[in-house]
């Protein structure tokens, strides 16, 4: 039964065009050519087996154009496969994930052939799949039909058991991207048109579940970070401890606090035309990546940013679009909601505190990546560098903070930590939040900027510098600054960035030992992988010197998308 589907139908037509000057991203170029050609020449000199896709000669002439002749002249250029993606990135999830869906060793075989960027789809051809499985990046896998050979697709805002028709926007290892024209098989249990908010969801690359209830994304959000233990962590069902329910944001729309909406400059062709007032060009695209692609959408507003942003962003679209022709270079913009800054901070934290005064509740749009930008997290206020590393749901951040709290404090009371060493701490959030709990506070941070914010956020809140100190550099730095520090009394927090802690890192931290580590992530698969190390490096060390994992949660910084943040206790035992 086929159904209706307002936006994925609106996305199916023409509503959308590509900027008539940008290249097509489809168009096969001569390497493409030159590829194809060595793969099909290499299969035909293979035993071709079930497991290798199967284009014929003729097909590939007819989608790039290609004689016999050319092909003479291409056989002797070989191409190697790009690299296999970095570990632990969304391209490697996903990578892995299409293994598991088509299996190991026919991936592998197909990709000893030298085929697994030897698309069975032309370019834009339309397929109709049946969704197998939900990648954790938030999009459906499905198998090609099984005359196509062993290749995957990955079709976003398409829910397993779902059989959709796509059209295929992209080529890549081992599967093709799929943009839904139509769902002719929905989950109507699950699938509800009804909640989506925004008219450019499937095709704007930011959301992923506006189509799902709350309590359904934090069920699949909970999932991610099961799969990412199986998957990364290499450690035995035994050691990873019940996964508990993953945090929601109090808001789930008009929580994101930072957005960064782009646009390329104007095409030659235009540079001599006049724009009417109040008209803004087809070929003018500001906006956010498109799903599946880099191209960018045009989009007034985003239903997930903050009110104050949307205002200020529209405004700067008019702006923008009055003169464009001006402009030399793409921009990439930046506005981030943040507390008037007009007021005086120290003024503010000065007692009494009023929090319902207009500098507690004035929110201003900083579009100033250099200007300060401040923020209160519980009674803490904090100011950084707009452009810097701030978290991007403060509706959620005390909730974070205070796991972070009952995890440290839920150890033996007899003896609680006195010490606390925040690693990748940007502004301070953490060592500051949590700093009433301890005697001595030491933060590390790669950029200075961000440690500049940290030492001011620590004067701001009353916090003594003998008490809590902040230093420049790389994390692994820090253990020979707190040497002095009883490692059965510390606790260590982890908050690295997406690709996780470095080698060093790890063997520092492992040599340092303290009872007590606390991992924050917005990488559920590297914290994993860093987990899983960290556990296996100490399994067979004595009693009290091996680290167990023992809770671990979800929390959802960004409601409507797949993705979902971690935070982990691990104790020695
Ligand atoms: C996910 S953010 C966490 C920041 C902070 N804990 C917070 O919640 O606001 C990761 C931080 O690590 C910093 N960083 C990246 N590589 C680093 C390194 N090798 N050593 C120290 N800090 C690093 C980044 O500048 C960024 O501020």
């Amino acid at each position: 039964m086929s159904t209706s589907i307002p936006h994925i139908r609106a996305l199916s037509h023409s509503d959308y065009q590509e900027p008539a000057f940008k290249r097509q991203r489809l168009e096969i170029s001569q390497e493409d050519i030159a590829t194809n050609v060595e793969n099909l020449i290499a299969m035909e000199n293979l035993d071709v087996t079930a497991a290798t896709p199967t284009v014929s000669l003729s097909e590939l002439e007819v989608s790039t154009g290609l004689q016999p002749a050319d092909r003479k002249m291409k056989k002797k250029k070989k191409r190697r496969d790009p690299p296999l993606p970095e570990p632990c990135s969304g391209a490697d999830v996903q990578y892995r994930e299409i293994r598991e869906l088509l299996g190991g060793d026919v991936v592998d075989s197909v990709t000893e052939a030298g085929n697994a960027f030897l698309s069975p789809f032309s370019p834009t051809e339309e397929v109709t799949v049946t969704i197998e499985s939900m990648g954790s990046g938030g999009a459906g896998l499905a198998r090609a039909p099984s005359e196509k050979g062993p290749w995957a697709v990955v079709v976003p805002v398409a829910l397993p058991g779902e059989t959709v028709r796509v059209k295929i926007v992209k080529n890549d290892r081992m599967h093709s991207c799929g943009q839904v024209l139509e769902v002719l098989v929905a989950d109507i249990e699950t699938r509800d048109e009804s909640l989506v908010r925004c008219k450019y969801f499937g095709s704007c690359g930011g959301c992923q579940y506006q189509m799902l209830t709350y309590e359904k994304q934090l069920e699949l959000k909970r999932n991610v970070i099961v799969k990412a233990y199986e998957i990364y962590s290499s450690l035995p069902e035994s050691s990873i401890p019940t996964i508990e329910s993953t945090v929601q944001s109090p808001l789930v729309y008009n929580y994101r606090t930072k957005i960064t909406p782009h646009f390329n400059r104007p095409p030659k062709a235009v540079r001599n035309d006049i724009i009417p007032a109040g008209e803004h060009p087809s070929w003018l695209q500001i906006g956010f990546n498109m799903a599946n692609n880099r191209s960018t959408l045009d989009i007034e507003e985003c239903p997930i940013a903050t009110p104050i942003l949307n205002e200020q962003y529209k405004s700067e679209r008019q702006i923008i679009t009055k003169n464009i022709l001006s402009y030399q270079k793409g921009v990439s913009l930046m506005f981030r909601d943040s507390l008037d800054t007009a007021f005086n901070a120290k003024q503010m934290m000065a007692p009494p505190i009023d929090k319902l005064s207009e500098a507690f509740t004035k929110h201003v749009c900083v579009s100033d990546q250099n200007a300060t930008a401040r923020e209160m997290v519980g009674d803490y206020l904090f100011e950084y560098t707009a452009g810097g590393f701030f978290q991007n749901n403060n509706a959620i951040l005390p909730l974070m903070v205070d796991f972070v709290k009952e995890l440290i404090r839920s150890g033996d009371d007899v003896a609680p930590p006195t010490h606390l060493v925040d690693t990748y701490c940007g502004a301070g959030l953490f060592a500051i939040s949590l700093s009433s709990l301890f005697g001595k506070v030491a933060g590390i941070e790669l950029s200075k900027s961000s440690i500049e914010s940290a030492e001011r956020n620590a004067e701001l809140n009353g916090i003594p510098k003998s008490k809590v100190s902040f230093q420049a550099g790389t994390a692994s730095n820090i253990f020979s600054t707190v040497r002095s520090f009883p490692r059965d009394r510390t606790v260590v927090v982890i908050d690295p960035p997406r690709k996780g802690c470095d080698d060093v890192f790890l063997a520092q931290l492992l040599q340092f030992r303290p009872a007590t580590v606390v991992y924050v992530s917005c990488n559920v698969h590297s914290q994993a992988a860093d987990i899983g190390h960290i556990l296996k490096a100490t399994a067979s060390e004595p009693e009290g010197k091996r680290y167990k994992l023992e809770r671990l949660r979800g929390f959802d910084l960004f409601p409507q998308t797949a993705h979902v943040e971690s935070v982990a206790l691990l104790k020695l035992y």
